[in-house]
């Protein structure tokens, strides 16, 4: 209580600050019910060492932390399911207050999976949801400054799979409801946490049968908050101030199998073409051929035109009045393969097997291509794109798996969920001054509960650096400490801002 005391009394300040950046954003306002009850994001030295030490590494007897336990994905079939139940245990172990708190349900879905439902003490408000993933991909030690399972800090870093995706946003939403639950914060708005256990392989196992649970219950969400878009520094040439992009639509995907047969031979004496002569040729020209350019249609060209001032002359200008200069923006996007990401559908060759022997022709070559799927084209347009590319009936085209692009998720004045994020962002990171919509080029778990929302926003809240976003399934992947406290705050923020932030909806009942 004597604590309580103290934080309430902390509270004068920090509301001066909530209504100086509340003016920024019109369709926001904070409820007074909420006011009362708002705890400061500080933590004690202690908090701070032990919120590390169960991130990384998590005491010097076990040599457990969450990075240490190498729950890595291979296939949708072939997943580490000892240390995927060893996460289970040690989440459980290390936020003993979330597991025993009254008003917080726990599930185990999918085998691995958790569920978290807090039943809020305002049930009349519409429920949202956190999501993060417990699985990694694979990291051979190869190329590793230190092994990717250690934990190891160094140099202010934690390093390790999983450190950027997506362990942090595991640890970090349940540490920030650890240390909320502790300052006895009871929240208002029911929330659920899901923690997918196979993400990098498709969710099917993990999110998908969360999801479905959550529809035969009847849930209907405010919105959903998954990783996918960053704070983004340095991935735009000229703009120097980074900027916080939430990505409110997601690409589609198609893996699709090209395959060519012939009657196998030997090559002493080939036909003018073989199986793999004539795959070759086709993956080239899909290559060789770029997918339209769709800028235009999507939320690239608002992001755009949030950034324009901070380009200098002309580029400012240019920005400034796309509808006469979007020609040009176009074909400059195209030119780095981050930016052209954006702009089209993308064609990545990714898997090419063929021959047994060196002297025999091969009766059967294989190819896979992996297309992201702009969000203003569908599976079917590509699909029909791609056989007119390929052109040569003796390929055949097999679909492996395929999703259509996700809709766009609202980011205006009204947006509950686009808005709690762009508060937040404003007062965790104050230095930050554009929050822009944008898309995510990668898939995420998200997908599987637009059944559930129409507000899905893809958020970590961190700085990333386009020499960060090569350890994300690359090597010596890394956080700062700093970063990883800021995550734990921004969370505790979140869920704060959740029970006292609503969006004015003049006439109709409070989301
Ligand atoms: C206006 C200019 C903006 C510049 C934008 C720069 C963006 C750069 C950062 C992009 C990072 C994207 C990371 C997204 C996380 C994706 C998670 C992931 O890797 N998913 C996998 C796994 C998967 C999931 C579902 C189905 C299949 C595979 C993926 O391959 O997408
Ligand atoms: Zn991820
Ligand atoms: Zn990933």
């Amino acid at each position: 209580m004597a604590r309580r005391c103290l934080y309430l009394l902390a509270l004068g300040g920090v509301l001066l600050l909530g209504i100086a950046t509340f003016s920024r954003s019109k369709g926001l306002r904070r409820s007074l019910r909420g006011a009362a009850s708002r705890i400061p994001s500080q933590f004690s030295e202690e908090e701070r060492v032990d919120m590390k030490r169960r991130f990384s590494i998590s005491d010097c007897l076990t040599l457990t932390g969450a990075i240490q336990i190498p729950t890595v994905s291979f296939t949708s079939e072939d997943y580490n399911t000892t240390a995927l139940a060893e996460f289970g245990e040690y989440i459980y172990k290390v936020f003993p207050t979330v597991f025993s708190t009254s008003f917080i349900q726990h599930e185990v879905v999918g085998g691995y999976s958790h569920l978290f439902t807090v039943q809020g003490s305002d049930p009349s408000l519409q429920p949202y949801l956190l999501l993060a993933h417990i699985d990694v991909v694979p990291a051979p030690a190869e190329g590793w400054k230190v092994p990717p399972f250690s934990g190891l800090e160094h140099d202010g870093f934690i390093w390790g799979r999983g450190t950027l995706d997506n362990k942090n946003s595991v640890m970090a939403i349940l540490q920030a409801l650890e240390l909320l639950l502790i300052r006895d914060y009871i929240p208002q708005r029911p929330f659920f946490i899901a923690l997918g256990h196979d993400e990098e392989v498709s969710g099917k196992n993990g999110a998908r049968k969360i999801s479905t649970l959550l529809q035969a219950r009847g849930v209907q969400l405010a919105f959903v908050v998954d990783e996918g878009s960053f704070i983004l520094d340095g991935f735009i040439p000229n703009v120097k101030k980074p900027f916080a992009q939430i990505a409110v639509a997601e690409k589609g995907s198609i893996n699709l199998m090209l395959q060519v047969n012939v009657t196998p031979g030997h090559s002493s004496a080939p036909q003018k073409e073989t199986s793999i002569g004539i795959l070759a040729a086709a993956v080239s020209r899909l290559e060789q051929t770029p997918l339209p350019n769709m800028f235009g249609d999507g939320p690239l060209k608002t992001t755009l035109e949030l950034l324009a001032n901070e380009f200098s002359f002309p580029t400012n200008i240019i920005l400034s009045n796309l509808w006469l200069f979007w020609p040009f923006v176009r074909r400059f996007l195209e030119r780095n393969h981050i930016t052209n990401a954006l702009v089209r559908t993308t064609t990545a060759l990714t898997m090419f097997n063929a021959g047994i022997k060196v002297n025999v022709i091969p009766s059967v070559a294989q190819a896979v291509v992996n297309f992201r799927i702009h969000p203003a084209q569908t599976v079917q347009e590509v699909l029909e794109l791609v056989k007119n590319i390929v052109a040569d009936d003796r390929v055949q085209l097999h679909v492996l798996s395929a999703f259509d692009p996700e809709p766009v998720s609202p980011s205006d004045n009204q947006a509950l969920g686009y808005q709690l994020l762009r508060h937040t962002i404003h007062s965790v990171f104050p230095e930050v001054s554009i929050v822009a919509p944008g898309t995510c080029i990668g898939n995420t778990d998200s997908r599987h509960y637009k059944n559930l929302s129409n507000g899905i926003y893809r958020f970590n809240p961190f700085y990333l650096r386009p020499q960060d976003f090569t350890g994300i399934h690359g090597l010596n992947e890394k956080i700062s400490v700093q970063a990883y406290e800021t995550h734990v705050k921004f969370i505790f923020e979140l869920i704060q801002n959740a029970d006292t932030v609503r969006v004015s909806v003049p006439h109709v009942h409070e989301l």
